[in-house]
């Protein structure tokens, strides 16, 4: 991963007639590096991709992808990236094999060796007329023709959206095997575990404005803990913070540290009963949409 970014969004703002759907994002995504979009129903997270994409004109702003005006030259932002939008449309008429074929010769970029492999790992039949096959099905070919040429970037709108649950991990094991050959991946989500397991920093959208932008790698070393103890504590540790102390003298907080340091101070203690974990997306998340329901 390099610290140069190769996707850039200055003040973008995008209005449809009156409606302010993206207000002032600015973004910037390193090259190499995975990052989520996440937000609820009508954020402004795919109205941010087509404009990414060239398919939009930002109202105001501006964006960049590998050095290109996403608007201006949009064909050269096109040429760089590979895009599954939200909603497909694909050739029904074609069977998949035949799809893969015709957009391969259109944009030259093909790496047979990779549609092959990602064919037997999403289970793909590419020698059925798509009209036969189920929306899943569809959305897997859709992931085959995003997923095996060799681009510098990929772009996903809801990836996940009516896979089931073996071929949603079998699509974030194969993000993460792009992410290895040093692709850069954004994509948007609803759903916070896939966001946590693949991202390098995820960006929280409301109404159109970016409220907060996490680190994973921050977030991952930080821990809620819950200590019981047959008396109070008597020391304190730097990056230790108590929260709240129930009546039964369960202490609980969060520290941000070394573990074998806080195994230490808690063996000096009178520590009876420990639970630990990492502090997790969906407490970030649900201090911007406090009513939003996601997955775990
Ligand atoms: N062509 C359009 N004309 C008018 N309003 C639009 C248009 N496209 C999107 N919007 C509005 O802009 C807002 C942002 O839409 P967008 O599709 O970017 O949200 P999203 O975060 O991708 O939502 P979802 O998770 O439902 O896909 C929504 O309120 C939507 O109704």
């Amino acid at each position: 991963m390099s610290d140069s970014p190769i996707i850039q969004t200055q003040f973008l703002s995008k209005r449809y007639g009156a409606f302010q759907a993206l207000d002032s994002l600015s973004i910037d995504v390193p090259a190499g590096s995975v990052m989520g979009i996440l937000g609820p129903n009508g954020a402004g997270k795919s109205t941010a991709i087509r404009i990414l994409l060239g398919f939009l004109r930002p109202s105001s702003g501006s964006a960049q992808v590998a050095g290109y005006d996403c608007w201006k030259s949009s064909v050269e932002v096109r040429r760089r990236v590979s895009y599954l939008p939200g909603e497909l449309r694909l050739y029904e008429n074609m069977t998949g094999q035949q799809l893969l074929d015709f957009l391969g010769n259109v944009r030259g970029l093909r790496n047979p060796v990779r549609e092959q492999h990602l064919a037997r790992q999403f289970d793909i039949q590419l020698n059925r007329p798509l009209t036969q096959l189920s929306s899943g099905m569809k959305r897997k070919i859709a992931l085959l023709l995003v997923l095996s040429p060799d681009v510098p970037i990929i772009i996903l709108d809801e990836p996940t959206n009516t896979l089931d649950p073996t071929m949603r991990d079998a699509l974030l094991d194969q993000l993460q095997e792009a992410k290895k050959r040093g692709q850069t991946i954004v994509f948007s989500s609803h759903v916070l575990s896939e966001v946590e397991t693949l991202c390098d920093e995820v960006a929280i959208l409301k109404s159109g404005r970016l409220m907060h932008r996490q680190q994973m790698e921050v977030l991952r070393s930080r821990r809620r803990i819950e200590v019981q103890f047959a008396v109070p504590p008597k020391r304190e540790l730097p990056g230790l913070t108590w929260e709240s102390v129930t009546p039964q003298g369960l202490y609980i907080g969060e520290y941000l540290g070394e573990i074998g340091q806080l195994f230490a101070y808690l063996a000096l203690e009178s520590t009876t009963d420990l639970q630990i974990r990492p502090v997790g997306l969906r407490r970030i998340y649900h201090q911007f949409h406090p009513a939003s329901v996601l997955d775990a």
